[in-house]
């Protein structure tokens, strides 16, 4: 759901400046600076191979990268992934971090994290399907139903951000337009930012958007404006106008 442009509060969840990130002689990312404000949903939108990705996993700490990330006003450099998740930083990454052979129960307990109780009531009321396959093995799932766990999985605690990496990738219209409609009751009480190509999908749930192109921020402001352009968007993301995905 859209936050109230009129409601939003002050401050930053979480913030970038000057990121620049490497892998081997390549440089990926070029200087990406961008805040993202709380009750919003912030999507990064992007062609192909321009460090979508690549942003997400600096700032989990999963990619070597210079530059300044903050979250929650607390600077991140240093800290391990797993330390940096448990300040409240959740990843449902592209690939759909499930594992195949175990069983959806198994799947959603690994997920738990120590010292805090997980709250499989909001999981199950979000993704009732979930409760009824509980003894599924994860790989013999649709991709629609492995990315169901693959969130729900991030959901079993609260945090005060989800990075979410293209959650309707690959999934039929009629299921993309299911996910859009869970997303938006999980973006009603948590910051998001979201990666997504489906230029439908941003415009239901976006705040916030930033256009990446080579490693750089070429856009970045509220929805409505950035979306507003419609023939520059596409020409940055390479989509055709009667193209777009519901
Ligand atoms: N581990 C790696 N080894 C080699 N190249 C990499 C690696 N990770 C990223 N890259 C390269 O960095 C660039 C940015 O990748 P990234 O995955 O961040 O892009 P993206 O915008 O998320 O793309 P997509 O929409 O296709 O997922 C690409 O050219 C990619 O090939």
């Amino acid at each position: 759901m859209k936050a109230d442009p009129h409601q939003r509060a002050p401050g930053s969840v979480l913030s970038l400046r000057d990121l620049h990130a490497y892998v081997g002689q390549s440089h990926i990312l070029q200087g990406v600076s961008f805040t993202t404000r709380p009750a919003q949903v912030t999507v990064i939108l992007g062609r192909n191979g321009v460090g979508k990705t690549s942003t997400l996993k600096s700032v989990l700490g999963l990619m070597n990268h210079t530059g300044v990330i903050e979250f929650d006003g607390r600077r991140l450099s240093g800290l391990e992934t797993h330390e940096i998740v448990r300040l409240g930083l959740a990843y449902v990454p592209e690939d759909r971090d499930v594992f195949h052979g175990l069983t959806v129960a198994e799947n959603l307990r690994l997920a738990e994290r120590r010292g805090l109780t997980p709250d499989y009531d909001r999981v199950f009321a979000l993704f009732p399907e979930l409760r009824d396959r509980r003894g599924q093995r994860a790989g013999t799932m649709s991709g629609g139903q492995q990315q169901m766990l693959s969130l729900a999985r991030a959901l079993l605690h609260d945090n005060r951000l989800m990075l979410i990496d293209e959650p309707t990738k690959g999934l039929a219209p009629r299921l993309v337009s299911e996910f859009v409609a869970t997303l938006e009751q999980i973006t009603a009480h948590t910051s998001v930012l979201l990666v997504e190509q489906n230029l439908a999908v941003a415009r239901r749930l976006a705040d916030h958007v930033l256009v990446l192109s080579e490693g750089r921020v070429v856009r970045d402001g509220p929805a409505e404006d950035v979306l507003a352009d419609d023939s520059s968007i596409r020409r940055l993301l390479g989509v055709a106008a009667d193209h777009e995905e519901s």
